[in-house]
């Protein structure tokens, strides 16, 4: 579906992205992840034709992003990070002129979009909260059922329960074979929802695993219930990457083998003792945030 090769784009002297590879397989979730300023906008930008790449290409349904941008749009549903609409037209006049360029006119498919969204398609959109004009864009980028949505910090601006309801909506787009590319910097919602992520620090891409991948690895939590925790002595024990006493917790973030860990600690004092998994959001910062 998407094929990007060595794509770069500077700001003039300012780094935007540079060298960036990978691709995006039909029907896949796929995270695009990173912290500010990474470059995820600039690489969707980009894909979209919105910017000019620097060097290298890249292909969406194998055409060439510059030479076959229009026909490439038509079949993406783009919801842009930040989105800016002309003010003073009503909701569902904007979203009936989008429709007019896919050529569809979907009435029954906005309203129940609009409705799952809880979205008002009388207002103006300048008297639209941020959270609005978001669901705005989100059912812009629905409305004609597009092959790849491509999605930009999807659910900045969305309270809990409109992300819920969101997500509901990707899991029904990804049922009917959608694929889905979306950025974030929330690593929940892209273990939730993605199978394979992208991960970008300082205009590089980093690394391309499946969840499943992340996921798998020797990091644990580790929480014993003891009496004193002051008195526990782990300084035997190789690996333990952060410690911490909660109240009569001792809380530890451990890397390595689970059964040298249990040998080493048979023999002291505690009453209870817990074994977790690490967020994604630990694992990042672990191994790829450094
Ligand atoms: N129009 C521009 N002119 C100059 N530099 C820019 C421009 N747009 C982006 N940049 C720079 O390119 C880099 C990547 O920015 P980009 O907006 O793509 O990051 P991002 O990962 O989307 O971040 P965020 O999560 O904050 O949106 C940053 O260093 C940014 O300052």
């Amino acid at each position: 579906m998407v094929d990007i090769e060595r794509l770069s784009k500077t700001y003039g002297k300012s780094r935007g992205i540079k060298d960036i590879t990978f691709s995006i397989e039909e029907g896949e979730v796929f995270g695009f992840i990173g912290p500010n300023g990474a470059g995820k906008s600039t690489t969707i930008r980009t894909l979209l034709n919105i910017i000019f790449p620097t060097s290298g290409s890249a292909r969406i349904f194998g055409k060439d992003i510059v030479a076959h941008s229009k026909e490439i749009r038509e079949g993406i549903g783009y919801l842009p990070s930040e989105v800016f609409y002309y003010d003073d037209m009503k909701v569902i006049d904007l979203l009936r002129f989008s429709a007019s360029f896919h050529r569809c006119r979907n009435e029954k498919r906005i309203a129940e979009l609009a409705e799952r969204l809880d979205l008002d398609l009388s207002r103006k959109i300048e008297d639209l909260s941020f959270g609005n004009r978001k669901k705005t864009g989100i059912v812009q980028a629905l409305l004609h059922e597009p092959k790849l949505l491509i999605l930009d910090e999807p659910t900045g601006g969305l309270d809990p329960l409109m992300q819920n309801t969101f997500f509901e909506l990707l899991k029904e787009e990804r049922a009917k074979g959608t694929t889905i590319f979306f950025s974030s910097h929330v690593l929940s919602e892209v273990q939730r929802m993605c199978d394979r992520v992208a991960i970008i620090k300082e205009g590089a891409l980093i690394k391309v695993e499946t969840i499943e991948n992340l996921m798998r690895n020797n990091l644990r939590h580790i929480t014993f219930a003891v009496q004193q925790p002051e008195s526990i002595d782990l300084s035997g024990i190789r690996g333990i990457v952060k410690q911490e006493i909660l109240g009569t917790h001792l809380k530890l973030l451990y890397e390595g083998d689970l059964r040298s860990f249990v040998q080493g600690v048979a023999e002291l004092p505690f009453s209870d003792m817990l074994i977790e998994e690490p967020s994604l959001d630990e694992i990042f910062l672990h191994y790829y945030m450094k």
